[in-house]
């Protein structure tokens, strides 16, 4: 206890504005509130003077163009090959190497909302295409684009499908509808009027609804924060009793069990992606998102026939697409469907309602493990700071499942409802922000007490040169004390072999493509940056090297561990 206060203590916590009792000494997890600590001193390199603290949070310090112009020409550091649009274009920087995804929802849509998560450290903006319609989407999604643009981020862009699931239908226009023990309310496929659906009837939206259910069978919404246990079926009725009480949600997800099962009848054959996702995706698209996110995901062929479609589409478009782990029927097939995708998320959300809870963080740690071999990024999803929808200071509990994500070194996390309509979305995202970096930093120092530590990526077979480059890249840089391994790369694969080996220091990477630089940006430990190659290598390194030393972000006299992709090579160089 006595370690973490000190390792605040030069901090003013947070000003809970919203509750004042938060004012007083809260014995919950205090966080640090960058803004004000985040100015870079004038007159000296901020890496250099600033306690521990701000060194770390230096890293998540936006910089614009003028900035750092000023501080080379104080620091004395010559900036002569860096352009003011260069700055520009690779605006904020940051070196945590857990990635951050935020959805974005009626909370976070304006301009200003998405700057300010932006400027808190999010990765990768997440759009959920069950809620919201197409021209909602449009809009926020050029909203990130022109962010982007303006301000030199490489926020990328996430779509995730409806999917096939059973979920209840809107409410009606009311936000919500309790439901409390005992009642008797009807699940119904018939269509009403919203004036004249009869009093707790909840529209349902998959017609093999009354078909699949019996009476007996316990109905869960949204997972098991509602129960009820149907007790009758008239034609497309089904009459159920509630025996867990609480708040239906609009569209909350339902699923049936029989005998503490999932009941998986005719809805085990719904398509993953629906006609309704197949036009999303189409939009998708065409708006040029970065990653498409595939709901329910049950075996990899999904994924084969959607990337097909996307080349077809789309030639030669960059769009990655990242498979949801939260079907029963994935864990079958795990491994094919991940080596199918370009990424994973473990979407504890639906996950923990098609299985039962307990399983759900075994299912977490091998999904994250496998990634890992395989090289494909994956997001630990859902409920990370729930608590925090509502209140401004996440439960110990939470920050505990946080830092165990993190532990297990996965590429990102992901905040849900906490961004798109909680109350406190730039909190829980600076929660996300300051547990990663303490438990990356506690975990690095941790790792060279312990020798044993068996952080060394196993090679494929057979083993490729790219593989073992990286490999090796990585080893020496944690033996050499490297302060940072520099990439370049053209498309983006040598970058993730060295992300995938977690080296301890940063891994900045430069490539040519901003589409490719957004999607290095989901993968852990990256630091991407655009920049056009020349054909002189000596060229490109002294300008990189000045561009970060600009930023503050290398010093002279650091080693560099420099790996390129187009000459296949690794050197180590200093910092001149
Ligand atoms: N585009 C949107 N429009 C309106 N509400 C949204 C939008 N995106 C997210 N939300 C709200 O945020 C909640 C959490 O988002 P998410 O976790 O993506 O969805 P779900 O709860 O359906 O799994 C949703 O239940 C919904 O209330
Ligand atoms: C991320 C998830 O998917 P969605 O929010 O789309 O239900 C989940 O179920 O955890
Ligand atoms: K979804
Ligand atoms: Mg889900």
């Amino acid at each position: 206890m006595s370690g973490s206060f000190r390792f605040y203590s030069s901090l003013s916590p947070l000003q809970f504005r919203d509750s004042p009792k938060m004012r007083f000494f809260n014995p919950r997890i205090q966080v640090p509130n960058p803004v004000p600590l985040l100015k870079p001193t004038k007159t000296a390199h901020p890496r250099v003077v600033l306690p521990e603290i701000v060194k770390v949070a230096a890293s998540e310090m936006p910089v614009t163009a003028g900035k750092p112009a000023a501080m080379a020409e104080s620091g004395g550091l010559q900036v002569d090959l860096v352009t003011e649009a260069d700055l520009k274009e690779n605006g904020f920087r940051s070196t945590r190497r857990t990635k951050i995804v935020c959805t974005i929802g009626p909370r976070t849509a304006e301009f200003e909302e998405i700057e300010a998560l932006a400027v808190g450290g999010m990765n990768v903006a997440r759009f959920n295409m069950c809620h919201g319609n197409r021209e909602w989407h449009r809009d926020v999604i050029r909203r990130v684009r022109q962010l982007n643009e303006e301000k030199g981020f490489a926020v990328a862009v996430m779509m995730d499908t409806e999917g096939s699931e059973i979920h209840m239908d809107d409410l009606n226009g009311d936000e919500s509808a309790k439901a409390e023990d005992g009642e008797i309310w009807t699940f119904t496929v018939r269509a009403f009027d919203p004036s004249s659906c009869p009093e707790r009837t909840i529209t349902v939206n998959y017609d093999g609804f009354a078909e699949d259910v019996k009476v007996g069978d316990e109905l869960l919404v949204d997972g098991g924060m509602v129960r009820f246990v149907v007790t009758q079926k008239i034609g497309p009725d089904v009459i159920c009793q509630c025996t867990d009480p609480g708040l239906l949600l609009p569209r909350a997800n339902l699923t049936f069990w029989r005998n503490e099962s999932l009941v998986q009848e005719r809805n085990a054959m719904l398509p993953t992606i629906s006609s309704k996702d197949w036009l999303d995706i189409d939009f998708g698209i065409a708006e040029g998102v970065d990653f498409i996110a595939v709901s329910f995901v049950k075996s990899a062929e999904v994924i084969k026939t959607l990337k097909s479609y996307i080349t077809a589409r789309s030639p030669g478009s960059k769009i990655a697409v990242i498979a949801k782990i939260e079907s029963i029927d994935s864990l079958k097939n795990l491994e094919e469907i991940i080596k199918a995708s370009d990424g994973a998320m473990v979407a504890r959300g639906d996950l923990g309602a098609q299985i039962p809870i307990e399983q759900v963080p075994s299912v977490q740690e091998r999904v994250v493990q496998l990634c890992r071999q395989l090289n494909k990024p994956v997001i630990v999803a859902s409920q990370l700071l729930e608590s925090m929808i509502e209140y401004p200071i996440p439960t110990r509990a939470e920050v505990a499942d946080v830092s165990e994500a993190v532990g297990q070194q996965a590429d990102a996390l992901m905040l849900s409802s906490e961004s798109a309509m909680g109350q406190y979305p730039e909190k829980a995202l600076s929660v996300l922000r300051s547990v990663s970096l303490r438990i990356e930093k506690w975990r690095r120092e941790e790792k060279h007490l312990d020798a044993t530590d068996p952080s060394v990526v196993s090679s494929s077979t057979p083993p490729s040169i790219s593989e073992e480059i990286c490999n090796t890249a990585s080893q020496m840089a944690n033996k050499l004390k490297a302060d940072a391994i520099f990439v370049y790369t053209k498309t983006g694969q040598t970058a993730s072999l060295l992300s995938r080996n977690r080296p301890d220091c940063p891994i900045f990477a430069f490539t040519p493509s901003t589409s490719i630089r957004r999607y290095l940006n989901l993968q852990w430990g990256l630091i991407p940056f655009r920049l056009d190659f020349s054909d002189d290598v000596e060229s490109n390194l002294n300008r990189t090297f000045s561009l970060l030393k600009a930023r503050g972000m290398i010093n002279s006299g650091d080693l560099i561990i420099v790996v390129s992709d187009v000459l296949q090579s690794i050197q180590a160089i200093k910092v001149p």
